[in-house]
């Protein structure tokens, strides 16, 4: 049974008879296949990414499926979609930011039109200035306020100080009136948190000269109730959407390089600006 995904944050949606992303029951995320050069490009690169990455890194990337013939959300009839793993099967109420890296999301290879149609989203957008933008988002507050899921147009005109803003809130129990930060050492910090997978990501980024991944996203993703639960796997970090990623030749990808650095460093800050003992800690 095919449904509109619950937890989708950016991108093409299947809502108002659009052509979109479905999920099903099983945990498979099924992206269309755009007819275009994305789609091909896309789909090239789940076909053959894995055997392209060193293994530890290959967990970074959502589990690829194959393609499969499913009815189209739009109501067009039949459509070749990309099969995924679903990153939010098995999380109930997850917060999720997806974050868009490098400050260009155009590239070399692209025509004109859509160089001056990109460039116009990334100057008016975080992606010049700090080398990444956020792209969606939705933050868990609780069963009686449930989500906050800023409109796409609020998204795309936020500052530093909101991205920063937004980055504390992200790993708060309490957002307002000021963000605690309470999951901050839990999520950002720890042997295996977010900040240390971003730097196993970046290490690999520094040699790596496999791809340029253009207008690709962070998505990252936890449960608060899992970690005030103590559960384990508490939080994700997956790269997605390859639409635009093309061979590197050799060269390493400054530009998402110097986007993920620049992401880092605002992740680092909220550690750094909010000493606070973890989640655990407080409730034990
Ligand atoms: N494998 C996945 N599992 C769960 N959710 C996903 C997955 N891939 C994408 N999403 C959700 O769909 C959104 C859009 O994904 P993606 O960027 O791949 O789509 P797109 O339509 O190509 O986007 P854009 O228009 O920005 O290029 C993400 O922000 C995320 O919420
Ligand atoms: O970030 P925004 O401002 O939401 O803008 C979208 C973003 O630039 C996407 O990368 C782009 O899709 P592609 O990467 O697939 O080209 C999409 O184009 P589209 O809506 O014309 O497909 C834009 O609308």
């Amino acid at each position: 049974m095919f449904k509109i995904p619950k937890h989708q944050v950016a991108g093409h949606q299947a809502i108002d008879g659009n052509l979109g992303p479905l999920v099903d029951d099983s945990g498979r995320f099924y992206k269309p296949l755009q007819d275009d050069e994305r789609g091909t490009t896309e789909l090239a690169f789940y076909q053959s990414f894995s055997s392209k990455l060193p293994h530890h890194i290959r967990g970074f990337f959502p589990v690829f499926y194959g393609t499969q013939l499913v009815e189209a959300s739009d109501g067009s009839g039949l459509h070749p979609h990309i099969v995924l793993q679903d990153i939010t099967s098995n999380h109930l109420n997850p917060s999720i930011l997806d974050v868009k890296i490098g400050s260009r999301t155009w590239y070399p290879e692209a025509s004109e039109d859509y160089i001056q149609k990109v460039l116009e989203g990334d100057r008016l957008t975080t992606t010049v200035t700090l080398g990444f933008r956020i792209s969606g988002l939705q933050i868990y507050e609780s069963k009686e306020s449930g989500y906050w899921k800023p409109a796409r147009k609020e998204v795309k005109s936020f500052s530093a100080d909101d991205v920063r803003l937004v980055l504390r809130k992200f790993v708060s129990l309490n957002l307002e009136p000021e963000p605690d930060c309470c999951f901050a050492s839990t999520i950002y910090g720890g042997c295996s948190g977010i900040l240390e997978q971003l730097l196993e990501l970046k290490a690999w980024f520094e040699d790596q000269t496999v791809y340029h991944f253009h207008s690709c996203s962070l998505l990252l993703l936890f449960d608060k109730e899992s970690v005030l639960n103590g559960r384990t796997v508490p939080f994700k970090v997956k790269l997605i959407d390859f639409a635009h990623t093309v061979e590197a030749k050799g060269v390493i990808d400054h530009n998402f390089l110097g986007g993920l650095c620049s992401f880092i460093k605002f992740v680092s800050e909220v550690l750094t600006d909010f000493k606070v003992p973890t989640i655990e800690a407080r409730f034990n």
